[in-house]
């Protein structure tokens, strides 16, 4: 008997073995590089995350000493806020005072924010005046709407300038409460908008860093430095040099601070003073006891449309150069 002692794989086995090698790699292969797609995929969703987080500037202070954001661009991602916004089906009331000669502001104001201002959104314009009838025909877009209403001039431009406290007070007790209005910000009217101004502007109290003390130290703010006045605010304290050409948030914070300048306005009249800057100065006085939530950089109301400088990127909104002398009723 003759036994089989060939114990060499036969060349089927060796053929099979192969094919299993070819097969394993091939596997191996496939694996290595389904496993590389997916590693990619999260990594851009997580770099992506992280690029929105990324968002900030190191040139300038982004958020106050209080965590509240403060509003420059490279800050925020405007297609993603508006999504958000969206959702909410908003309507923001803005008002704008035109008496006098200040009607002339009213075309460029009106036709620029009828393209840079929370474009997409619901805004409703409240026009006070002494003259209708000089109310610039600007057509206006989808969901935008104009109520014109109609006010006595004065005779000095402070009294004008620092009577839309008290009509604004009166303005949301009496009309917006009663309205569907979520936010609303009181503008000045000598102004244009040039680029966007939408919803990363929005917080329940609004202040705009004026565009004159946005780099320069405390003590060259002009704050109301006599305590005879209501605006007071001692030496050395303070936070920001706040505008009160643009301010804004919600109907119920808005309402508060009006009301709260109204009367301290109306204290200094009684005692015969006149705060340094007007209502400014008051607003300033409000805004350091009463912390805005967020603030707007300088983009939100500069100088004047010729004048830069490094930290501001894009100006969305500015006052427009104007003699004072020949459009106020006074000195
Ligand atoms: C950049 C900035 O911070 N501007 C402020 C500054 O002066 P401005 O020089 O910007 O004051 P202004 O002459 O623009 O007056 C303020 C606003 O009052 C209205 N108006 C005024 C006069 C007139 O005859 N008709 C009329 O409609 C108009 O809406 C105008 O925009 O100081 C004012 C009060 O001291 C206000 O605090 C302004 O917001
Ligand atoms: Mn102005």
């Amino acid at each position: 008997m003759q036994l089989n002692t060939d114990t060499r794989p036969s060349l089927y086995t060796i053929m099979r073995l192969r094919h299993s090698v070819h097969f394993f790699l091939l596997g191996m292969v496939v694996g290595l590089s389904l496993s590389w797609l997916i590693y990619l995929g999260l990594a851009s969703i997580w770099f992506g995350n992280h690029l929105t987080g990324n968002l900030g500037r190191t040139d300038v202070a982004s958020v106050t000493p209080w965590l509240a954001p403060i509003v420059w661009e490279g800050t925020f991602d405007a297609t993603l806020i508006d999504s958000i916004y969206k959702q909410q089906n908003i309507t923001i009331a803005t008002t704008v005072f035109a008496l006098g000669k200040y009607t002339r502001f009213l075309k460029d104001f009106l036709e620029s924010a009828e393209e840079h201002y929370f474009i997409g959104f619901r805004v409703h314009y409240y026009l006070f005046t002494d003259q209708p009838e000089a109310i610039p025909n600007v057509k206006l877009g989808q969901e935008r709407y104009l109520t014109v209403k109609k006010i006595p001039s004065l005779n000095r431009w402070q009294d004008i300038s620092m009577g839309r406290m008290d009509i604004l007070e009166k303005l949301i007790e009496n009309e917006l409460a009663k309205e569907k209005v979520d936010y609303i910000f009181c503008l000045d009217v000598d102004t244009k908008f040039y680029g966007r101004w939408g919803v990363e502007s929005l917080g329940h109290l609004v202040g705009v860093i004026h565009p004159w003390f946005f780099d320069v130290p405390r003590f060259i703010f002009t704050y109301e430095h006599r305590p005879e006045s209501q605006a007071y605010i001692p030496a050395g304290v303070g936070d920001y040099y706040y505008t009160a050409a643009a301010f804004g948030g919600s109907l119920k914070d808005v309402h508060h601070l009006t009301k709260t300048c109204r009367e301290q306005l109306n204290i200094d009249a009684a005692n015969s003073i006149e705060a340094v800057w007007h209502e400014e100065s008051h607003l300033n006085k409000y805004f350091l006891y009463n912390k805005p939530s967020k603030l707007l950089s300088p983009e939100y109301l500069w100088r004047d449309i010729s004048m830069s400088v490094g930290q501001v990127k894009i100006i969305r909104f500015s006052h427009v150069a104007k003699n004072n002398a020949e459009v106020r009723p006074n000195l």
